[in-house]
């Protein structure tokens, strides 16, 4: 039947990363990050890699196309051991969104941790210290954090409209509900 598409949406340093360990564990989703992807084209070597690296490195978002592109093909490549996708990192603007829908389908519930802007900042100076990511540092992260309030959070938006979106909380009721809601889109399907 239809893959399930999982979005998971929020700030730098939120802890999206890390809320997907958790959900992959318990119900062995293909975590696919954008993130990741770009990081391991721009460690290729590629020269689509250094123009990645470039854009990157300044907070910026890349080219839609290409972070799109790079998502499809990784999900092609799981597609006939994947149980469904959990996407972190993608959409990060309205836009890509729309173009996910449009070339691949549409996503059963968009995810999204919140975090207060001081806890993602202090999160990434730390995570800076050891990471080797050359956006963990001050300036890009002010860029990353004021591109995510202008591009992505209007994302979380965007899909309140067909009521799917649902907010990843650390304490135990909550993500009980977000269990509850993830096996019955899981039950949707065959
Ligand atoms: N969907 C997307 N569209 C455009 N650029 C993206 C993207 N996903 C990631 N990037 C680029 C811009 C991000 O600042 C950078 C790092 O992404 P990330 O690893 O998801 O950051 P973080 O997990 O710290 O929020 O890669
Ligand atoms: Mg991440």
């Amino acid at each position: 039947g239809e893959m399930i598409v999982l979005l998971m949406s929020g700030g730098p340093g939120s802890g999206k990363g890390t809320q997907c360990e958790k959900i992959v564990a318990k119900y062995g989703y293909t975590h696919l990050s954008s993130g990741d992807l770009l990081r391991a084209e721009v460690a290729s070597g590629s020269e689509r890699g250094k123009q990645l690296q470039a854009t990157m490195q300044k907070g910026e978002l890349v080219p839609l196309d290409t972070v799109l592109e790079m998502i499809k093909e990784a999900m092609i490549a799981k597609a006939d051991v994947s149980k469904g996708y959990l996407i972190d990192g993608y959409p990060r603007e309205v836009k890509q969104g729309e173009e996910f829908e449009k070339k691949i389908g549409a996503p059963a519930l968009l995810l999204y941790v919140d975090a207060k802007a001081e806890t993602m900042v202090k999160r990434l100076m730390k995570r800076g210290e050891t990471s080797g990511r050359a956006d963990d540092n001050e300036e890009t992260i002010k860029k990353r954090l004021d591109l995510y309030y202008k591009a992505t959070e209007p994302v979380i938006a965007y899909y309140e409209k067909s009521g799917i979106v649902r907010k990843v909380s650390r304490n135990t009721d909550r993500n009980m509900l977000i269990q509850s809601n993830i096996t019955s889109v899981l039950s949707l399907t065959p």
